[in-house]
């Protein structure tokens, strides 16, 4: 068992604005103290009538130019070891929205170096499993976001969400035993690093098509990822079980300082529940003989009170926004950590007996048990030992033969027949060195038949013999290089073969064919993204226009090209195609290099096998080559071959790094292109509601504010369908066609259509005449054609009011 307190660590945002007064100081024995100076005189809207200075220790605080690699080696990669070693971990983030706990644990979406803790810790397991070939390793993960109390799976591959809701919810069950279970929480097998982290993305693309404006989710839930590993020593009855949890928390900051209203005070004030339940049981957990803790009373304290008190090695980050607007909650950011550091916990070495290998044991150990039984009772077994027990029998034999050791033992366990049988085996051997005692030479098998005859009686002396025995080893050696020559040639048919597949199955980079590969993006000025590769679960199951806004029409395709022209993540995402392209020519580079290196490497080798062949043939015809004799032509050839193999290592290694690197880049703009549409989905929808009659819209608001009071409901239930309500509602006030269509005067309606137009006219007779034609009719010819003509106008409205946002910024 190992003791620990819970580590601490500080981490400070960089800031170009005005940054309150702060300090960083290494202590001598290894700590970290932060300190921040408030003068009275400028403690503006803090109230700071005592102190001046705050000065708190952490273990190490990562000041503004710490890097991600710097946050990896020293607070993730040690709690790394320990879960390789059977150890459960938790490292969780926590500090005020903004802080950078997102941008700790999973990192930014812009750069490759950004990669936060997630990426780089699978990354760094994954090697490691590598590294240790005297384990086997498996590895789950599983991904929980929960959101005011309610848990959700980001994994859950049966369901696509486009709303939160639409996720798996998960629940949490206790056993007797007071172990929590999290029912529904999906746990996937990842068989490599690009697996886990294709969950990942996966997860955290649920977790953002999810997101509404009113749930921002990064900022208002909590985000668990855990994964799980199991590792075991081949042949070996003991499992190692331990799991990871990085955890990204909501915001901390309190409710009084936001000034929200309505669902987003309902948020908050969950956030600050679970948060405050947290801090409760902090606080119960750094008194002294406090037996209740008070886990159960929210959810994420109770996924989490393993990490919290318990069998865990757990490390809090607190995530610091030094802006002197921000001061004050860094403050309460810091206090609580220090709270956090008083909690020791308990990691045990989570190792079990697997049940499967038990019984195997049990057996073998019941017979050999059953065996003895029968030798001390003198009950005897009378069925015949099977061919598989013989043979067996007689392998052990000749290795107790050949030892030399005087001392070696024959164990056969505690059965008579196997015991008469090797008394028989031992008998006949006797015998026959008796009669001849050159007939039995170290190296004779045992089950060899008997040594010729002919060749013992006469003498080995006459030089007949002599000549005969030597020629009999000369076609022996032959025989040999033949054999071995056919072998080669059988293997090299084979890899052929083998090549011949990789190749026409379109060259994968782990097989280090990448050099001619198929699989470099587009150019550029193709459609967005269209030249990617599509990545593995996501590729055909989550393209986002089916996920949220359903095919595109034309017109919302043009538009959506000038929407991403104007962008502000546009440069980002240019550079990283730019980027990914320059790495696929590396890679491509590389790949050829490698390819080039396997050439070479064969090309020496079948040149050994020419030379071996040259020589054996030499030795028949000859006899003046000594066959036993090392071959310098060879042994160069040989040295050649190993450097040849020492480049192709370096290079394919060179290029597994840059497909890592590849994949990632892939991700960030997968991302990117998912959050790009989101974007264009929520800005078409304001600019279809701004499409709308005023009259209407200001119907419709009154309709929209009078089934939203009262504002805060009180029953879960009510939440979440007041919560699907307005997301529905702004996905609704995207113009159909049928609307578009309403408002050409060219267009000859259908029934009913007419009747949906009456409807409306009647509905806004009043007030409007016949809604507002001069607003919508377009200068521009139509075609009379229904879906092209709304397409059309789509388009007509949405460059229209794309251009007057670009005159408006460039007004400004
Ligand atoms: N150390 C850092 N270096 C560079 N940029 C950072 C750093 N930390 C945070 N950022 C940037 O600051 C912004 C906010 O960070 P982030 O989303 O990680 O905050 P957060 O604490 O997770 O907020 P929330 O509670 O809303 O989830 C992001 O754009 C992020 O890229």
């Amino acid at each position: 068992m190992v003791k620990q307190t819970i580590q601490i660590f500080a981490r400070i945002k960089p800031t170009k604005k005005i940054a309150g007064v702060f300090s960083v100081d290494d202590e001598e024995h290894g700590n970290t103290n932060l300190e921040f100076l408030i003068p009275h005189d400028l403690a503006d809207g803090f109230v700071n009538n005592k102190k001046e200075t705050y000065r708190f220790k952490f273990q190490k605080v990562f000041d503004q130019g710490a890097k991600q690699e710097d946050v990896f080696e020293n607070i993730a990669k040690p709690v790394a070891d320990s879960v390789l070693s059977g150890y459960n971990g938790t490292i969780f983030a926590y500090g005020q929205t903004g802080s950078g706990k997102t941008f700790t644990i999973t990192g930014g979406a812009e750069r490759y170096s950004d990669r936060g803790i997630i990426p780089r810790t699978l990354s760094y397991l994954f090697q490691q499993f590598q590294k240790d070939s005297t384990k086997v390793y498996t590895t789950h993960i599983s991904y929980l976001e929960i959101y005011n109390e309610c848990g959700y799976d980001l994994l859950d591959p049966r369901h696509e969400a486009a709303r939160l809701e639409d996720l798996q919810k998960v629940s949490i069950m206790e056993d007797p035993e007071q172990n929590i279970h999290l029912k529904n929480l999906s746990s996937q097998q990842a068989a490599n690093e690009e697996e886990a982290l294709n969950l990942l993305f996966l997860g955290d693309t649920n977790r953002m098509i999810a997101e509404t404006p009113m749930n921002q989710a990064s900022t208002r839930s909590h985000c668990i990822f855990t994964i799980h590993v199991s590792s075991r020593e081949p042949g070996s009855a003991t499992v190692r079980h331990s799991k990871l949890h990085l955890v990204d928390l909501a915001g901390s900051e309190r409710v009084g300082k936001t000034g929200v209203g309505g669902q987003l005070l309902t948020e908050a004030k969950y956030i600050n529940l679970s948060l405050h339940y947290l801090e409760q049981v902090i606080i119960a957990l750094s008194e002294k003989n406090r037996s209740h803790i008070p886990y159960r009373n929210s959810m994420m304290t109770s996924v989490l009170r393993d990490s919290l008190g318990g069998n865990c090695m757990t490390t809090m980050i607190a995530t610091l926004s030094v802006e002197k607007r921000n001061i004050d909650e860094s403050i309460s950011t810091c206090r609580f950590a220090q709270r956090v550091a008083l909690i020791k916990n308990e990691a045990v070495l989570n190792e079990e007996l697997d049940p499967g290998l038990m019984i195997i044991r049990l057996k073998r150990e019941i017979l050999a048990l059953k065996d003895e039984l029968a030798m001390v009772t003198g009950e005897q077994r009378t069925d015949q030992l099977t061919e598989d027990e013989l043979q067996k029998l007689e392998e052990r034999m000749e290795v107790f033969l050949e030892d030399s050791d005087p001392e070696a033992a024959l164990d056969v366990g505690a059965d008579m027949r196997k015991i008469q049988h090797c008394f028989q085996k031992l008998k006949i051997l006797v015998t026959e060195r008796r009669s001849s005692p050159s007939s039995l030479r170290r190296g004779d098998k045992l089950s060899s038949p008997l040594p010729d005859s002919t060749l013992d009686v006469e003498s080995d002396s006459t030089p007949q013999m002599k000549k005969l025995k030597e020629l009999l080893q000369q076609r022996d050696n032959e025989i040999t290089i033949l054999v071995n020559m056919l072998k080669k040639e059988k293997k090299r048919a084979q890899d052929a073969v083998t090549q011949l597949s990789t190749s026409s199955n379109g060259h994968s980079l782990s097989q280090g064919s990448l050099g001619s590969s198929g699989t470099e993006p587009a150019e550029p000025s193709g459609r967005l993204f269209s030249g990617l590769q599509t990545r593995g679960s996501l590729a055909g199951d989550s393209p986002l226009h089916h996920r949220i806004g359903g095919e595109m029409s034309l017109g919302r395709q043009e538009a959506f090209e000038i929407f991403r022209r104007d962008h502000v993540d546009i440069i980002t995402i240019e550079d990283n195609k730019a980027l990914l392209k320059q790495r696929f020519a590396e890679a491509k580079a590389l790949g050829e290099k490698v390819k080039l290196a396997r050439v070479k490497v064969n090309e020496l080798k079948a040149q050994i096998e020419q030379r071996r062949m040259q020589r054996a043939a030499h030795g028949v015809i000859s006899s003046t080559v000594d066959l036993a004799e090392p071959d310098p032509v060879e042994e160069e050839l040989r040295v050649h071959i190993e450097e040849e193999k020492k480049s192709y290592k370096a290079t394919f290694g060179r290029l597994k790094g840059l497909k890592t690197e590849i994949e990632h880049l892939q991700l960030l703009l997968e991302r990117a292109k998912v959050k790009l549409q989101r974007d264009f989905e929520v800005w078409w929808s304001e600019e279809a509601a701004r499409l709308q009659p005023q009259e209407e819209r200001s119907e419709r608001s009154a309709s929209e504010n009078a089934w939203r009071t009262p504002a805060v409901s009180n029953t879960k239930s009510q939440k979440s369908n007041h919560k699907t309500r307005e997301f529905d509602s702004s996905l609704s006030a995207v113009p159909s066609a049928s609307d578009l269509r309403s408002f050409n005067p060219s267009h000859a309606p259908t029934s009913r259509e007419s009747s949906a137009r009456s409807h409306l006219e009647s509905r806004t007779a009043s007030t409007s005449s016949l809604r507002a034609p001069g607003k919508l009719v377009s200068p521009i010819p139509l075609t009379g054609d229904q879906q092209t003509d709304a397409d059309i106008l789509a388009f007509v409205q949405a460059r229209q009011s794309l251009l007057q946002r670009k005159g408006g910024s460039a007004n400004k």
